[in-house]
């Protein structure tokens, strides 16, 4: 039955496929032809892959078991007892695939017992069986779990960067759903982002740079790499610490501005500088941090002070900085609990992680490992071919892979220099806070 079905559906998708050639643009031709043939298919199909993938469950049927059961129980009518046994094998509920930009998305009613991570488990078999890019599983509510397929990798090409419209918020990339990679600090305040050597994470820094240089917001930069990365930008940036004592002057400067700022939000009855009267409302700040473990590493005990106050003044602001405006994008190519319990505190305070093709998988599980233990898969899957694709947490508390648009070094040195009128002087920022809040 099924398969006359499938033979059906196929004979009717092709008729209408050969319709929409004629008489259509050729970009039709997916929702036309390719889209009807790859939903009838996998409709047709799903009780085989459902039964391959270990999805189905052994049910006793009604007429075969309760009905011959009730019928002997009356002792009118002998019954075999095989009818009473019969069990088949049951298919969670599939409803119709909807098209989507890059393959389709299906709704799935779980079975009794079954959890969304059992899907997520039988992602790559559902992948192969259907022959498709990636199945991933998403779960809108308790008892159904969604199934969305991509064709192919739609990371392979990216566009260019658009403009940023709204104040913290970066569009640096594209998700392989098809939407938007943002880093909007807004929702999230402090990020992580993780890769080995060439994998894309100075790209992502550069992204982020064009993005928020036409913003009303002070850029401050660590620069632990001799300052090689973001000296190229200082036009654009308040601060700049490219060593290591430099780095803990200006994170102390840092810890007492949050304590002002603090001092001018208890003062207005606010809880955070958005909530202050926009006359008073200090400028927003991003610390970008580049190559995070040097900040920990020691050379030797003279260095252990210095490397204990640091790490507590980063802590600090990491855990009290988004009431106080003050926002981290933190970048390394290893971050490890060798480094210390200072990056395992940082990393818990950073809801952001972005994870690029790393070398070590302490430094995948540091970023990722206590989201899903799948990203976590993914995220040691990335191959070197493809810099600029990463493993994404943080927005929505899922996970995706994404890559980043290209900017190069130069377009986010003409992005600093043409924004530089943008940048306060650190002395601006740092100037007294207000000691009243004017009337509204
Ligand atoms: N999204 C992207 N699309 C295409 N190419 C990219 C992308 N991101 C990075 N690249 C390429 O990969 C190269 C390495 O990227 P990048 O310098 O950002 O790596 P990195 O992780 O910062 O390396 P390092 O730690 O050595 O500085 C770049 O020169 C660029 O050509």
């Amino acid at each position: 039955m099924s398969d006359l079905l499938t033979l059906l559906g196929v004979s009717a998708a092709i008729a209408a496929g050969l319709w929409a050639w004629h008489h259509w643009h050729y970009r039709s031709f997916w929702l036309v032809l390719g889209y009807p043939l790859a939903a009838f298919s996998v409709w047709a199909t799903w009780r085989k892959v459902a039964l391959g993938c270990g999805l189905t469950k052994k049910r006793q049927r009604f007429w075969f078991t309760t009905v011959p059961g009730l019928v002997a129980s009356t002792g009118v009518v002998r019954v075999k007892r095989k009818f009473q046994r019969i069990a088949v094998d049951t298919r969670p509920f599939m409803w119709l695939p909807m098209p989507t930009r890059h393959g389709w998305r299906v709704t799935i009613h779980t079975l009794e017992g079954q959890i969304p991570a059992d899907y997520a488990e039988v992602a790559e078999r559902l992948a192969h069986s259907w022959g498709v890019h990636a199945v991933r599983v998403s779960s809108p509510r308790p008892g159904r779990v969604v199934l969305a397929t991509t064709m192919r990798d739609p990371l392979v090409k990216v566009a260019d960067l658009p403009a940023s419209t709204e104040l913290l918020k970066v569009t640096v990339g594209k998700l392989e759903t098809g939407g938007p990679w943002t880093i909007d600090f807004t929702t999230v305040p402090h990020w992580i982002n993780a890769g080995a050597t060439q994998s894309g994470k100075s790209n992502l820094a550069n992204a982020l740079i064009v993005g928020l240089a036409p913003q009303p917001v002070a850029l401050v930069g660590f620069d632990l790499k001799g300052g090689v990365e973001f000296t190229p930008y200082a036009p654009r940036l308040s601060a700049l610490a490219t060593t290591r004592t430099e780095c803990a002057t200006l994170l102390d400067d840092l810890v007492t501005l949050m304590a002002d700022r603090m001092g001018v939000c208890r003062m207005a009855g606010a809880r955070n500088i958005w909530q202050l009267p926009p006359a008073v409302r200090p400028v927003p700040i991003v610390v970008l941090v580049d190559e995070l473990a040097e900040l920990y590493l020691m050379a030797d005990k003279s260095e252990k002070d210095e490397i204990a106050k640091t790490s507590t003044a980063l802590l600090r602001v990491a855990q009290l900085g988004r009431a106080f405006g003050i926002y981290l994008f933190c970048c390394g190519q290893r971050i490890g609990s060798d480094l210390g319990p200072g990056v395992t505190a940082l990393r818990a305070q950073c809801s952001g992680r972005i994870c690029h093709r790393v070398n070590d998988p302490e430094t995948a599980t540091m970023t990722l490992g206590d989201l899903d233990p799948a990203a976590l898969v993914s995220a040691r899957a990335i191959p070197a071919e493809t810099p600029g694709v990463a493993i994404v947490a943080g927005q929505d508390g899922q996970w995706y892979r994404a890559r980043s648009f290209y900017v190069t070094e130069q377009a986010a040195e003409h992005a600093a220099r043409t924004h530089a009128h943008l940048a306060p002087s650190w002395d601006e920022v740092m100037a007294a806070q207000p000691h009243e809040i004017p009337a509204a």
